[in-house]
């Protein structure tokens, strides 16, 4: 007998993506606190970066037409007629026939048009031997060659890098407006999981999947909310999600989704639930006791407890929808690779296979990690995920696949 109401991994996302409307909040942050934030506007730049015409090189400012023909065989000599200093304006004016002393990142004077650098030149009593040609514009960057003042500098829904946050602070703007994260509670269930810190007795799990559920949000910009864990009892599971429900925009429970005596999440959330529950169980392996509902306008998830199920589920059916709250595009790293065996998969089901990738004579080869979806090895040894399609009833020798990076 099936317990669940199994359904295609399409049809759970079309109730799920029909039921989410998760209004973007925004907020203005300093920049200095944006690493990973999510851009709700362009930023346009306010000014050229460069501000100004500066050498790339230490040597002299000189115009190039003054050294076309120059070679060491034939030097040119130049009157050496100043210096710029660093970080000001440059007092002298650069004619035909005159040079002066400039550092790398030193303002170009008006009149000069190249650098020659310091190596392919000798100074001798206050003029300057040029023993190479420069052409006008060499060794030089232009105002505004960088970023133009004017100029999108990063589009809206960008996640922000280490160097999009250079880039800003090279261009003065000390705030951002982002989208405001959303915040995403964690319930465990299960009478025989104990905390971190707890001794373990035998028969006792320690609980894994708060830990690692609470990482993947933040890996994706988000906050966990976490709880105690909870036992696996009507009354007590209720009451937990009642608590975090005014707190969080997602609720996530781990364990007690499938159809066990002590499994009670099914019977809480039909309960809470708007339209009681909305999925219970979806053709995908692993995790197909998976449960999602409505509470109101909070989406609620009862995630498969074994450790790697409640990971795949998480990526698959959750991240997503977070992301798309958090104003992420795509983000997903993706490789192709070479299937480096014959595996054989039941029809009707979406198979995620964590997959190792190794380089052999200069092929990507993705090598399937056997084992249930209970070994958390087998994802510490993965690097990624394979799907086998619905339809596919396995993948062959040789047969090239898209591997889906663990970040
Ligand atoms: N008769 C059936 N039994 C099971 C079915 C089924 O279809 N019929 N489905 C199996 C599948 S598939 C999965 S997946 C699991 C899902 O079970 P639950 O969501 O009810 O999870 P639990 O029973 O609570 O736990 C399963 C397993 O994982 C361990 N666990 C739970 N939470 C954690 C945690 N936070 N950290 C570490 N480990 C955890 C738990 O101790 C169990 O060993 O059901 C199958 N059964
Ligand atoms: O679907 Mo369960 O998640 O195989 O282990």
């Amino acid at each position: 007998m099936d317990f669940f109401n199994l359904i295609t991994s399409i049809e759970a996302h079309k109730i799920i993506q029909k039921k989410i409307g998760i209004y973007k909040a925004k907020e203005n942050i300093d920049v200095t606190e944006s690493l990973n934030r999510v851009l709700a506007e362009d930023v346009m730049a306010p000014e050229d970066l460069p501000a100004f015409t500066k050498s790339i090189m230490d040597g002299y400012a000189l115009q190039g037409q003054d050294t076309f023909g120059v070679s060491e065989e034939k030097p040119q000599s130049l009157e050496l007629i100043g210096k710029v200093e660093m970080g000001k304006e440059p007092t002298v004016t650069i004619e035909s026939g005159q040079a002066a002393n400039i550092s790398t990142g030193g303002m170009m004077p008006s009149g000069a048009n190249a650098v020659i650098m310091v190596e392919d030149t000798e100074l001798k009593d206050n003029r300057v031997k040029i023993y190479s040609s420069v052409s006008p514009g060499e060794n030089i960057i232009y105002k505004g060659s960088d970023i133009e003042a004017g100029q999108r500098v990063l589009p809206k829904n960008h996640q922000l890098r280490s160097q999009d946050i250079g880039a800003l602070a090279g261009l003065g703007i000390k705030q951002v407006e982002v989208y405001k994260k959303l915040k995403v509670g964690i319930i465990s269930t299960g009478d025989e999981l104990i905390r971190l810190d707890e001794k373990l007795k035998l028969g006792q799990t320690r609980d894994i999947n708060t830990y690692s559920l609470s990482s993947l949000i933040e890996q994706i910009g988000a906050v966990p909310v976490t709880t105690r864990i909870i036992k696996d009892d009507y009354q007590s599971l209720k009451a937990a999600i009642e608590k975090l429900r005014n707190e969080v925009d997602f609720i996530l429970i781990s364990g007690g989704s499938s159809v066990g005596t002590r499994d009670v999440t099914y019977e809480v959330l039909d309960e809470l639930g708007s339209n009681g529950v909305l999925i219970h169980g979806v053709a995908v392996k692993p995790g197909k006791p998976t449960i999602f509902t409505m509470l109101e306008d909070t989406p609620i998830y009862g995630l498969p407890g074994h450790p790697v199920s409640v990971m795949v589920i998480f990526k698959k059916f959750v991240a997503p929808y977070i992301e798309e709250g958090l104003g992420i595009i795509d983000d997903k790293i993706k490789v192709k690779a070479k299937f480096n065996q014959n595996l054989s998969s039941a029809p009707g089901r979406e198979d995620y296979l964590r997959v190792k990738l190794k380089e052999k004579d200069g092929n990507l080869l993705a090598i399937p990690v056997r084992g249930g979806s209970s070994l958390i090895m087998t994802m510490v040894e993965a690097d990624g995920l394979v799907k086998i399609p619905l339809s596919r009833e396995g993948l062959s020798v040789g047969e090239v696949v898209e591997v889906e990076l663990f970040k």
